[in-house]
């Protein structure tokens, strides 16, 4: 009998259920967008509940088609997760009922808080313990201002019922069922809470009451159980639904997962994903390197307790930049549009645009700014302005690169490219012609459901779907695209050299009070 895996795609902006036959083939899916909350200027929040549904529909829906096209739900193996990383859920172990909208990854509410937690003494030590500098972008700063500013959060805290997780955590506990209290987290989402140490995958105390103060002790915070990425008994089965009692078997952040989708296996190997944000992830192998380059240090993926590690390159904004054109600008109904109005104009028309929605992140880490754009003249039309947003993540992308290889001392021999914004030929193009002077091509696999195949290989492995690397080697290798650079290195590395004074200027705009 032929067999397959699902694989739940928790992403910021929806959710998505496929499931892959054993090619990595996905042969049916649905996905459901839900609800972005924006409450204050920097607030970004997410009802736990609605992604809880969102990804109960997606499963129904696409074993609906599954089961129309002929299949058995018999044959699959496993089922497993990846999801959005960092985004802070709370909720009491009692009830298990959520405390607290989800504040997501791009949140900046915490901002005071960095500050204050830089001028604590060890601050300097942090990256070295955790890989992560200090910035609103972890969760650990999200669930302090939820401690100090929410008082159902604190009267749980003080009740001794607080449980903490990222969305990873949340999603496996609600799919068991409150009752079986199946309280687990892979490493790959764990080290991006900032309580994970990077050298042995576990809590460290140190970590732990480095971010607690006198009001709050944070170990007595009930946190997921640091389990292997690739697992059968870990993480539980689905407690309802038409998968009832299926096995979830394998679980990485969406980033990780995007890497092992690509079979990014090798040191060396990198890919960069074009979601709500972008996210550059650079295999360094069985050793973490600490980034001296404005880098974060995470786990690739934990199969067999043997883990690899990745240098990461993080852009807060990419496709909400799109989105933000249609959205808030109603520059169109569709991305895809707002592709084909940069195709418009030639080029940008001298204007610059610093996406700077949360500040600015990897490498530059900048959070005394906002969105700012430079070069507005009579000339500007709406084409240049969505041109200026393809080409901020594209020129992110290079300064990420570069700092890459500052940190591992090796040029990169190919980019791999996956996520919603790497379907724009042109935003691609730009991007080759932005990195004409590092002679990067770029590669796009035609299939690019990588990050849930990822999640799917996760699971496959623990289920014996898979055995090793060397049996997905043929999977999605035929029909990808190679972007290389048409530009003259000398007029792409002008551009650069004016989105760099770009960056520059915009340092400074945000008072210390605001
Ligand atoms: N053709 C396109 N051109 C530009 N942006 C696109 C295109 N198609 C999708 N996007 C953008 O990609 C993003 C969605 O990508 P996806 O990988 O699904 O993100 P996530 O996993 O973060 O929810 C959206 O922000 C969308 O605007
Ligand atoms: O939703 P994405 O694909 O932009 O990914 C979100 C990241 O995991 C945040 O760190």
């Amino acid at each position: 009998m032929a067999e397959f895996i699902g694989s739940i795609d928790q992403g910021t902006t929806s959710s998505r259920f496929l499931i892959f036959n054993k090619a990595g083939e996905p042969v049916a899916s649905h996905q459901e967008e839900f609800s972005q909350i924006y409450p204050q200027p920097g607030w970004h929040e997410h009802d736990p509940e609605e992604i809880v549904s969102s990804v109960h529909n997606c499963i129904e829906g696409a074993i609906e088609t599954f089961k129309k096209d002929g299949n058995s739900i018999d044959s699959i193996k496993a089922i497993g997760i990846t999801n959005q990383r960092e985004t802070t859920v709370v909720w009491d172990i009692e009830s298990g009922e959520a405390l607290y909208n989800a504040i997501v990854w791009t949140d900046t509410r915490s901002q005071a808080i960095v500050k204050e937690l830089k001028s604590r003494k060890g601050a300097d030590e942090l990256m070295q313990k955790c890989g992560l500098p200090l910035s609103t972008y972890p969760s650990v700063t999200k669930l302090l201002w939820l401690l100090k500013n929410e008082p159902k959060v604190k009267e749980a805290y003080k009740k001794g019922t607080l449980a903490f997780g990222t969305i990873d955590a949340w999603l496996v506990y609600k799919l068991n069922g409150h009752e079986k209290r199946v309280f687990v987290s892979d490493p790959t989402n764990a080290s991006r809470t900032m309580f994970m140490d990077i050298h042995t995958l576990k809590y460290n105390p140190e970590l732990i009451a480095f971010f607690g103060d006198d009001e709050f002790d944070l170990s007595n915070i009930h946190m997921p159980e640091i389990v292997k990425s690739s697992c059968e008994k870990a993480y539980g089965t689905i407690a309802s639904g038409v998968l009832s009692g299926f096995k979830l078997a394998g679980c990485l952040g969406d980033q990780s997962a995007a890497l092992v989708g690509q079979k990014g296996f090798d040191a060396g190997s990198a890919k960069n994903t074009y979601g709500t944000g972008s996210f550059i992830l650079y295999n360094t192998g069985s050793k973490p390197v600490i980034s001296t380059h404005g880098l974060l240090t995470t786990v690739a993926y934990d199969f067999d307790g043997t883990p690899s590690y990745a240098l990461e390159g993080s852009i807060a904004v990419a496709g909400s930049g799109v989105k933000f054109l249609m959205n808030n600008l109603g520059f169109s109904f569709d991305s895809s549009k707002i592709t084909e109005l940069a195709g418009t104009v030639e080029n940008n028309g001298g204007l610059v645009f610093v996406t700077a929605f949360s500040g600015l992140f990897a490498p530059y880490w900048i959070t005394d700014t906002q969105g700012t754009i430079f070069g507005i003249t009579q000339h500007t039309q709406r084409g240049h302005i969505a041109r200026a947003t393809l080409e901020a993540v594209c020129y992110q992308t290079k300064a990420v690169l570069d700092a890459m290889e500052k940190d591992s001392g090796h040029p990169l021999q190919e980019l791999k490219v996956d996520g919603g914004m790497s379907n724009s030929e042109l935003c691609m193009q730009i991007q080759a012609d932005i990195l004409a002077e590092n002679k990067i091509p770029i590669v796009r696999p035609k299939m690019r459901e990588t990050t849930a195949l990822g999640a799917a290989i996760a699971a496959g492995f623990a289920a014996g779907v898979w055995k090793n690397f060397d049996e997905l080697k043929e999977i999605n290798t035929s029909g990808q695209t190679v972007f290389e650079a048409k530009m003259d290195p000398k007029d792409s590395t002008k551009m650069v050299k004016r989105w760099e004074r770009a960056v520059n200027m915009c340092r400074g705009w945000l008072a210390d009070d605001e």
